[in-house]
């Protein structure tokens, strides 16, 4: 199982750890040429009880199926990682068009989407805003998504959007076993130290990109664009602005009769 390490080994400096213009920033291009094989890295031990899915909501940026993190009933441990942490959420990056969404690239090369599943580390902390501050507080999964044959997985999740249609929007989603969605061999990662890639921007996740990607057909990607990032009532006010407009010019029309 060839599992790689990234070396950023910049000078450990004691400023602060959130500063966004800090040196462990991510995303990053993963150059593969200067990644290095590590032998002391363990598999990786994802143990995900679907029981712990409780909702879908849209943030505005993105979309995030949220887990029951107050117990330690779905978990993530080894590969680059002493501690056992808990998964809290998941989530995608996509773009527009199929050229272009995920955050990483792997030698400059650009995916249309791009998973994260965010976990906290259960053994030091308790809480994830908490550990969203600390060194080695979060660890997330990073899966990068091709436009190929449909996901039977995704399913359940794409169907689900049409509900979270505006920013804001939560629903009920249950029974997701979030393992469904990560490659068959999840053995083959790169990893390194870097920082969330949204605000707050804090240097405090240890990645675990996957080699492998996953496939997803067009139609549900799609599905994915189809969200809007405005709240309903902003799209009511859009669409009263444009009324706003005709109701001026109709007013002048009777006026010069
Ligand atoms: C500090 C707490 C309260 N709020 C933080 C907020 O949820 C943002 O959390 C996150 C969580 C994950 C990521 S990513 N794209 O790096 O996986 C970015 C921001
Ligand atoms: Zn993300």
């Amino acid at each position: 199982s060839s599992k790689y390490v990234l070396s950023h080994m910049h000078p450990m400096w004691q400023g602060p750890l959130a500063v966004p213009g800090g040196d462990r920033q991510s995303p990053i291009d993963i150059v593969v040429r200067k990644s290095i094989f590590d032998s002391e890295l363990k598999p990786l031990v994802t143990d995900y009880d679907p029981d712990t899915c409780q909702q879908i909501w849209n943030n505005g940026y993105s979309f995030l199926v949220e887990y029951d993190d107050t117990t330690d009933k779905s978990t993530l441990r080894g590969g680059p990682l002493q501690d056992k942490f808990r998964l809290c959420q998941f989530h995608f990056h996509w773009g527009e068009s199929n050229s272009w969404g995920s955050e990483h690239t792997v030698d400059r090369k650009l995916f249309p989407a791009e998973l994260h599943l965010v976990h906290w580390n259960s053994d030091k902390y308790s809480l994830f805003e908490e550990a969203v501050m600390e060194e080695n507080g979060l660890a997330v999964i990073g899966v990068f998504l091709k436009v190929g044959k449909r996901h039977e997985g995704l399913q359940k999740l794409v169907d689900a959007l049409p509900a979270i249609r505006h920013k804001g929007s939560v629903v009920e989603f249950t029974r997701f076993d979030p393992a469904c969605l990560l490659p068959s061999n999840i053995d083959d990662y790169w990893t390194y130290h870097g920082s969330l890639t949204t605000p707050p921007l804090t240097e405090s996740v240890s990645w675990i990109v996957m080699k492998q990607h996953i496939e997803v057909s067009h139609d549900q990607l799609a599905v994915f664009r189809s969200l809007l990032f405005t709240s309903a009532e902003e799209e009511v006010q859009k669409s009263m602005e444009c009324f706003k407009g005709t109701r001026l010019s109709l007013g002048s029309f009777i006026q010069n009769n």
